[in-house]
């Protein structure tokens, strides 16, 4: 929900631009650390999320780690300041330069997904004379019943060791002095409202826990990954219910003494707390359809035109009368798929008018583009 003074203040600047509520930012954090402190779980913010250095400062001084998904978020999240001790660095395809840059930081461990790439780390850390912590990240084949294209969790995709695979990675661990192994981690998958689906995943990790312990595998730390959604359809509903959502966790991992419980959120901690504002530039009356066509586009938000994915949308220079106009949403790009949103109910609408796009805080900033040769998208942030 915007203030008067907020439109006001929009009305300055140059558009399109994601604006940052940091103090909603705050109160995010604050929340999920109050949350995770109550099992003494540890959070790792997803870096991927939004690797905006201002959030990232944010973040970091509330206290959580930083899982990365690049040898250069590794090294942002040191530059930062993440304590190192709290860095992850997961992906299926981690370079050598990575490896190497990861090793000579330092970090807490690698999330490793094959049982080549553990062999690979064990090579590498040898001729760098150090030892690299590793956790298996391990597809669990778990139906994270999210869009298929942000499913990750499931034997059909690329990620992580698949289970017929453990017998072979449990051989490599044997013989390689260079790896410390630590723990197992997961990640089923992104924008989850249903929290059933994490019940299964726990299922499942309590019997992946288990092969290892019985195979001579002390497993210190269950890394259970991030996924936890956030209520697009309602940007007002600002704080995920991240109690219930470390609940199911307490209640459903069998967890061990003195073992640690790592989760890797991304989404739901920056999610709500950016909108993209744009400005419309034409306003076209077809026969059977209104277009509003703003001066953003998938350059600057790609998931409508990626995932179909739906953000609310209000026109700010309206928000007194009724909305009673339908407009398909486009931008300004050459694909045919560069929309926001179909039959988007709206008040009537007119060249000039401000645009806000809801909840765009995760993945929105950080998968930006310059196709068309478009410009950086700009920022702005408010403390209220
Ligand atoms: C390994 C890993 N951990 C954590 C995340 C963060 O996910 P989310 O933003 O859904 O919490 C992702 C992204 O999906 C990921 O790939
Ligand atoms: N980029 C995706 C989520 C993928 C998360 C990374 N595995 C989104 O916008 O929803």
């Amino acid at each position: 929900m915007f203030s008067n003074k907020d439109i006001a203040q929009f009305a300055d600047l140059e558009t399109p631009f994601y604006y940052y509520d940091l103090s909603l930012l705050q109160r995010s954090l604050s929340a999920c650390v109050e949350a995770a402190k109550v099992y003494d779980f540890h959070v790792h913010y997803a870096m991927k999320a939004n690797f905006n250095d201002t959030l990232l400062k944010k973040i970091k001084e509330a206290g959580l780690g930083a899982d990365c998904v690049s040898g250069n978020e590794v090294k942002k999240a040191i530059e930062v300041g993440f304590d190192k001790k709290k860095v992850v660095f997961a992906g299926v395809g981690k370079s050598d330069k990575e490896i190497n840059g990861a090793l000579d930081l330092d970090i807490f461990c690698f999330n490793v997904e094959s049982v080549q790439e553990l062999a690979v780390i064990n090579e590498l850390a040898e001729k760098r004379g150090k030892v690299a912590k590793v956790a298996i990240r391990i597809n669990p084949n778990v139906d994270a019943h999210t869009h298929h294209n942000i499913t990750t969790g499931l034997d059909e995709n690329k990620f992580g060791v698949n289970s017929w695979d453990l017998p072979d990675c449990a051989e490599v661990l044997k013989v390689s002095a260079n790896l410390e192994f630590i723990g197992i981690h997961f990640h089923i998958g992104s924008q989850i409202t249903n929290l059933d689906v994490f019940k299964n995943l726990c299922v499942r990790i309590n019997e992946f826990a288990k092969w290892f312990e019985e195979r001579g595998f002390p497993v210190k730390v269950l890394n259970v990954g991030g996924g936890l959604g956030i209520d697009y359809q309602n940007p007002e509903q600002q704080i995920p219910d991240f109690a219930a959502y470390f609940k199911i966790f307490n209640d459903f991992l069998e967890k061990r003494p003195n073992q640690e419980v790592h989760f890797e959120l991304g989404r739901a901690i920056v999610g709500q707390c950016s909108s993209l504002i744009s400005r419309v530039l034409y306003v076209k009356n077809g026969k059977s359809k209104n277009f509003i066509i703003l001066d953003a586009g998938m350059t600057e938000l790609m998931r409508p035109a990626l995932y179909q994915a739906y953000h609310q949308i209000e026109n700010l220079s309206k928000q007194d009368g009724e909305a009673s106009v339908k407009y398909d949403v486009v931008g300004p790009i050459c694909e045919s798929t560069d929309c926001f949103g179909k039959e988007v109910l709206l008040q009537e609408t007119v060249r000039g008018d401000l645009i806000g796009i809801r909840s765009t805080g995760a993945y929105g900033e950080v998968m930006s583009s310059h196709y068309n040769l478009r410009e950086n998208v700009r920022v702005a942030f408010s403390e209220r």
